[in-house]
């Protein structure tokens, strides 16, 4: 398109669509009227969950159990079911906890679950928090500075997700040995902003921030519970979504390195690790990324969440067992 083109278009826009209330009629500055708080607008966004507020949710929930939890629990799409392992249950809906995000994503129940699991005491999140949803890191990994305040040395995850390599199918598990984080890597990070040192430190590595010792023992546990023949171990690419990804992008992540691919897990992962505990995370693959444009089978929710029931059973034997192994005092 020529300039002198582009000159006629605005000309007969104008004369179309007349600007009304224009700014640059008047001079000088315009009010906005109702905006709200200017602050809001202007400044640098805030942690608004320190430390102390942190502390005040954590109070708020201590009053309200007897269980002390030393392992935490998240649980990804369709993998709720968790829950049902666990005894003695109290139960607490992410909507009566003061300052509590909701959970908006179907198959995520939105509660915090206190009990017992394997004689241990455990705190599950059924249904997480994701950046997709709107939420900022700070929401999304809120959950974790709250269990780390109650106690929580042992963190279990799972999640949702795609499987890149072509000897994956669908309904294995991945467990985590490393991770790549698009969003942290491009300023995304969690721990982004004034660092509290009542957390950790401000540089922390993230080399084995999946821990050896805890994937052996789920692997043991694996094999107890007959799950071994869909077992493997990987690396999670975390993408924004929530769309799936594009052909393009999968061959991407796989040519990166990537085995599964989801929108979860890190940030949650992050900040754990920051505040020195202990990280196991797993996938199940709900679905094999479309590798190719003829490909007939591109991902959908629905069958996340059912794959994700048929593979219950299996998996919350097998969190069961992994729970039992774990020795509270190994860091
Ligand atoms: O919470 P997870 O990571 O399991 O959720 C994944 C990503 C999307 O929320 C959803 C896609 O089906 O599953
Ligand atoms: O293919 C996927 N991509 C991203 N997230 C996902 N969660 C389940 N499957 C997928």
């Amino acid at each position: 398109m020529s300039t002198q083109t582009v000159l006629r278009y605005n000309g007969s826009a104008e004369r179309h669509f007349p600007r009304q209330n224009s700014l640059s009629e008047k001079s000088g500055p315009q009010p906005l009227k109702n905006i709200g708080n200017v602050a809001d607008f202007t400044r640098p966004q805030k942690n608004k969950y320190t430390y102390e507020v942190v502390e005040g949710i954590a109070k708020w929930l201590q009053e309200r159990t007897s269980i002390k939890p030393k392992i935490g629990i998240i649980c990804g799409t369709g993998l709720g079911g968790l829950t049902d392992e666990i005894t003695d249950k109290e139960e607490f809906p992410y909507t009566d906890i003061p300052l509590f995000p909701s959970s908006t994503v179907a198959g995520h129940a939105g509660k915090l679950v206190f009990g017992r699991l394997e004689d241990k005491e455990v705190i599950c999140c059924s249904g997480r928090f994701h950046y997709y949803e709107g939420y900022n890191n700070y929401q999304v990994t809120l959950s974790i500075r709250v269990m780390k305040i109650l106690g929580v040395t042992h963190l279990v995850m799972s999640n949702a997700a795609g499987g890149l390599p072509s000897d994956y199918n669908v309904g294995d598990i991945m467990i985590l040995k490393d991770h790549i984080n698009f969003i942290g890597m491009a300023g995304g990070s969690p721990l982004r902003g004034p660092n509290d040192e009542r957390w950790g430190e401000r540089f922390i590595s993230t080399t084995h921030i999946y821990n050896k010792e805890m994937r052996e023992q789920a692997k043991k546990a694996a094999e107890e519970c007959g799950l071994g023949p869909y077992l493997k171990e990987g690396v999670y690419c975390m993408v924004g979504g929530p769309n799936f990804e594009t052909v393009a992008e999968c061959r991407m992540l796989k040519l990166l390195g990537g085995d599964a691919v989801g929108m979860s897990t890190v940030a949650e992962s992050l900040v754990a690790a920051h505040s020195g505990i202990t990280v196991f995370a797993f996938s199940l693959i709900t679905n094999m990324c479309c590798m190719e444009y003829d490909d007939q089978s591109p991902p959908n929710h629905e069958e996340h969440l059912m794959i994700g029931k048929q593979r219950t059973a299996l998996i919350q034997a097998w969190v069961r067992n992994l729970v039992g192994k774990i020795q509270l005092n190994q860091a």
